[in-house]
């Protein structure tokens, strides 16, 4: 399968269970396959013919700037199912980590996998 790729894309949000976390802003970091037909777009040489990658980008700061949840798993369902449902991808790899958020760990947060629903 063809694959469409956004990686570390970071963004700020308002998220975390812990009070301190309610009062401040962190980091995301993002990483992102969608699959997609690629055969499409390299024929065509047409940006209109692509998953593309830098509108995808866009929404999902739009979205994750405004959100205020507790969990990663929350965000990453609510971004999953963006994707999914307005740029026409049947299935994504998601990553959504929180960098700095654990004491020695690099990151920690979650990997979901999603298919659009038949
Ligand atoms: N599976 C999860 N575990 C934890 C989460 C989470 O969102 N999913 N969140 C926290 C805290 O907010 C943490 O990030 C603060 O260090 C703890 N565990």
């Amino acid at each position: 399968m063809d694959k469409v790729f956004i990686e570390a894309l970071e963004i700020d949000a308002l998220i975390g269970i812990y009070d301190w976390e309610r009062r401040i802003r962190q980091t995301l970091v993002c990483d992102l396959e969608m699959g997609f037909d690629n055969r499409v777009p390299a024929a065509s040489d047409d940006i209109a013919d692509t998953l593309n990658y830098k509108a995808v980008s866009k929404r999902l700061i739009e979205y994750v700037r405004q959100s205020d949840f507790g969990l990663v798993e929350t965000l990453a369902e609510r971004c999953a199912q963006i994707v999914i449902d307005e740029f026409g991808v049947d299935w994504l790899r998601l990553k959504l980590s929180k960098p700095g958020a654990v004491r020695g760990a690099r990151a920690v947060g979650v990997v979901i996998e999603r298919s659009r629903a038949k």
